[in-house]
């Protein structure tokens, strides 16, 4: 099985976007899609079990654990992943078949996920969001309102990890004031679109602060 992916012929470009959870990715991709109405956000498959609100095949397609390692056996993911003790997974067919039509494609994925696309489509455009402090990142997350203490203590564990991985990707972006960090994902967007040169902030202070052990 190959596990290259392939858009020739076609102007899409595949987008990855990732950050540790509570950021603001999901809010970000959503309000970017409103924006830019020629994207298409790939719908993952997940073993993790619905949040109220939550709706098959349009936030996720929620399946089994027995029924995800059967899709992992046939090879239907382009990448999959355990995150935060559950997994995740992107449909190889799907972004395939976009990317053929011409479609630019997004991807909500974790740092795992994104090295695994990047091997299998290394012209693909990638994304870290960071959160501005971790305290902030801590506020996002109860504020959400959608996990247990447990799940938000496990997810604010693993953010360090997840971060640890920022330098890894194309573009990072500090979403501290919403609107300023989705022009600057507009304008990645655009400029990948346009062929042109966007120069954006590493950010390696604050990656030191958020990774220090306080
Ligand atoms: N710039 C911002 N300022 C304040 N609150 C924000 C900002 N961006 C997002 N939020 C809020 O933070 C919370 C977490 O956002 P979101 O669900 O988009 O995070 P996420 O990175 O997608 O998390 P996960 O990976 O767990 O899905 C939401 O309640 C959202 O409204
Ligand atoms: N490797 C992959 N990671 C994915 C995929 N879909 C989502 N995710 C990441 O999981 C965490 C948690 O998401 P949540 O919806 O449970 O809060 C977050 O970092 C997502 O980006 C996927 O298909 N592959």
């Amino acid at each position: 099985m190959s596990t290259h992916i392939s858009n020739a012929g076609s102007g899409g470009t595949l987008f990855i976007v990732a950050a540790p959870s509570g950021a603001g990715k999901s809010t970000l991709v959503n309000a970017l899609l409103e924006r830019e109405s020629s994207i298409s956000l790939s719908i993952s498959h997940t073993t993790r079990p619905p949040r109220p609100g939550e709706q098959y095949g349009r936030h996720y397609y929620f399946v089994e654990r027995t029924e995800f390692q059967r899709e992992v056996a046939e090879g239907i993911f382009l990448e999959h992943a355990e995150v935060h003790g559950n997994f995740y997974g992107t449909s190889r067919n799907t972004v395939q078949e976009l990317l053929q039509q011409g479609r630019d494609v997004l991807l909500e994925i974790d740092w795992q996920g994104a090295a695994q696309v990047r091997k299998a489509k290394p012209d693909c455009v990638s994304v870290f969001i960071l959160p501005p402090s971790r305290a902030e990142l801590e506020r996002r997350l109860r504020g959400r309102g959608s996990d247990s203490e447990e799940v938000i203590e496990r997810r604010l564990r693993n953010s360090r990890g997840e971060i640890a991985h920022a330098h890894e990707f194309d573009y990072i972006i500090v979403n501290d004031r919403f609107e300023d960090a989705l022009d600057t994902l507009q304008a990645i967007v655009r400029a990948v679109r346009q062929r042109t040169a966007l120069q954006c902030q590493r950010h390696e202070s604050l990656i030191r602060e958020l990774l220090a052990d306080r």
